[in-house]
């Protein structure tokens, strides 16, 4: 099952950080009082970053139960542990410093100066036995079917480290693979697959500014999935885009219910 894209379009890149840090602690509250924990899984880049600084500073985000979060990412750059551009460097810098974690669930990808020495797809497969190993039965996925996985939108329309063309887009069978050559720096890197994404109840597609305009309307209006890896990103329950106006410039009016003002 795969849900029909809804989006959402906010003013600025602020207003958009600060309404999806308010709906993910919602989610999340939700999914503890259900369950008694919650799963997130994290993207990099600007958007993503931004929001991690806007849970920081909400007054609301005592309401969550941090011990009771496993975090994942959806892609890391392999870069050596503490790197500036590791995507886990940045977001313990804009938030998971400052909560109260249990260090047991934030379930970090391998850096390349870790245990795998440098060998990506070593590291690629390590971090897929660790999904599998956090699946339920009733998740009837070799990973968790995370309640909010997060993605920024690049804007070629890579998600996660899935960029257009890129072979890690035909993977039908591995969670986790080892991606070389990205066009993005640095170019070794390791992604979630397209069958890992999906097995979310929950994609959240984040994208803010101009220079995200023609990415997020090629992704919405039709784009094959290896031209446009964002349009094959699908929740089982809810894929959401989460838009600024910027972003949202060149999307047909009928796609959304806020009128541009
Ligand atoms: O390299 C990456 O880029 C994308 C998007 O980044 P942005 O700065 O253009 O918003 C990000 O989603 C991905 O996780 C990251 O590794």
């Amino acid at each position: 099952m795969t849900s029909e894209p809804q989006v959402l379009v906010h003013r600025d890149k602020e207003e958009l950080a600060e309404a999806v840090a308010a709906r993910l602690i919602t989610r999340v509250v939700d999914a503890q009082s259900a369950r008694g924990s919650a799963s997130v899984v994290l993207t990099g880049g600007r958007n993503g970053n931004g929001l991690l600084a806007a849970l920081a500073s909400s007054k609301a985000r005592g309401a969550i139960d941090w011990s009771r979060l496993d975090l994942w990412w959806g892609d890391e750059r392999f870069l050596p542990e503490g790197d500036p551009e590791r995507n886990a460097t940045q977001a313990h810098e804009a938030l998971l410093d400052a909560v109260p974690l249990d260090p047991a669930r934030v379930h970090t990808m391998a850096a390349s100066d870790g245990a795998y020495a440098g060998d990506v797809e070593a590291a690629a497969e390590a971090y897929a036995t660790e999904l599998a190993a956090a699946a339920r039965p009733e998740d009837h996925a070799r990973v968790p079917s995370f309640d909010v996985l997060l993605l920024g939108v690049g804007p070629d329309t890579h998600v996660a480290s899935l960029f257009p063309e890129h072979p890690a887009l035909h993977e039908t069978e591995r969670t986790v693979v080892g991606v070389h050559g990205a066009p993005k720096p640095p170019p070794t890197r390791i992604t979630l697959t397209l069958p890992a994404i999906r097995a979310a109840q929950e994609v959240w597609l984040l994208a803010a500014g101009e220079d995200k305009a023609d990415a997020t309307a090629l992704a919405l209006t039709g784009a094959g999935e290896l031209q446009a890896p964002a349009a094959a990103a699908h929740g089982r329950r809810r894929t959401l885009w989460l838009l600024d106006e910027a972003a949202a410039g060149r999307l047909p009016r009928a796609l959304y219910p806020r009128a541009l003002s």
